[in-house]
């Protein structure tokens, strides 16, 4: 816990530390060359191990990586801000395109939002036959909420994240409409946790999920959660 907390902190120093009034492309040449080329900038996947993975966390992840070679199990990339066919699906559902349009290009995914080690790091896994995930989470210092542990609001938009995506591959484009906690035990900041995800049924467009998390050790129940997700309907707009 206090190495991955340490790495967390040196990275905020070292972005406290950057000169002011300097532009990010003329402190970072990679940045400036990014931006001053017309090749094709691939996004940073960030379900990928970074120097503020705990050893906890680097060891399920290979674990997980190792389910992956039989096809079973497939990791599920994830990005800050990427505009996929999803983000067009979804623009379908807003009258006002335009503006939706100006929102996204700045828009970036809620739990990516943080440098890398203060805020949620995880790796999502998906199994395609038993239509679960596993999503390995380490919550950095800036989820506290008691002293020394997660935020209520970090652990409840961890599990949304996990099971939204545990909805959304077989579901398609799907909302949260409901999302019931019980936090059984705090949950130590910059440990890691373990979030199953399971479908349990679906009725039309209603998709019903359960959800708990563990520890590593898988002794200590943390949460347990049970999610009611809808697949949108095309013929309704959002707005
Ligand atoms: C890959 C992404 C991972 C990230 C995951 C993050 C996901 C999110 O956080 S989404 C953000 C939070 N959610 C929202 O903002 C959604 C707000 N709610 C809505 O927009 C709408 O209520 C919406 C879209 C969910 C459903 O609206 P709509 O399509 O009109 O459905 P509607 O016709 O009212 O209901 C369909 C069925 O669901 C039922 N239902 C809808 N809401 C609920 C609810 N809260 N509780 C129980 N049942 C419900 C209805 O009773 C109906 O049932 P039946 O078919 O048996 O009559």
């Amino acid at each position: 816990m206090l190495r991955s907390c340490t790495a967390a902190l040196r990275t905020l120093q070292a972005l406290r530390g950057r000169r002011e009034g300097v532009s990010p492309a003329a402190r970072d040449p990679v940045l400036a060359r990014r931006w001053f080329s017309t090749e094709k900038v691939i996004p940073k996947d960030h379900a990928l191990p970074n120097p503020s993975w705990s050893k906890d966390l680097r060891l399920l992840f290979d674990q997980f990586m190792k389910k992956c070679e039989d096809g079973s199990w497939e990791r599920l990339p994830s990005y800050k801000s990427k505009y996929t066919q999803k983000s067009e699906d979804f623009k379908t559902y807003f009258l006002d395109s335009k503006l939706v349009k100006e929102q996204l290009s700045q828009a970036q995914l809620f739990t990516r939002g943080y440098e890398d080690g203060l805020g949620f790091e995880y790796v999502i896994f998906y199994n395609d036959d038993e239509k679960r995930t596993v999503c390995l989470f380490q919550g950095g210092p800036y989820l506290q909420g008691v002293p020394g542990f997660l935020h209520g609001g970090a652990i409840a938009t961890m599990i949304d994240a996990a099971v939204g995506m545990c909805a959304a591959i077989p579901g398609g484009i799907v909302m949260t409409a409901n999302l019931n906690i019980n936090f059984k035990r705090p949950i130590p900041l910059c440990s890691v946790v373990v979030i199953n995800s399971q479908l349990d049924k679906i009725e039309g467009r209603k998709l019903f999920l359960s959800c708990n998390v563990r520890s590593v050790d898988e002794k200590i129940l943390y949460s347990e959660a049970t999610g009611l997700f809808i697949k949108l309907d095309p013929e309704k707009s959002l707005i």
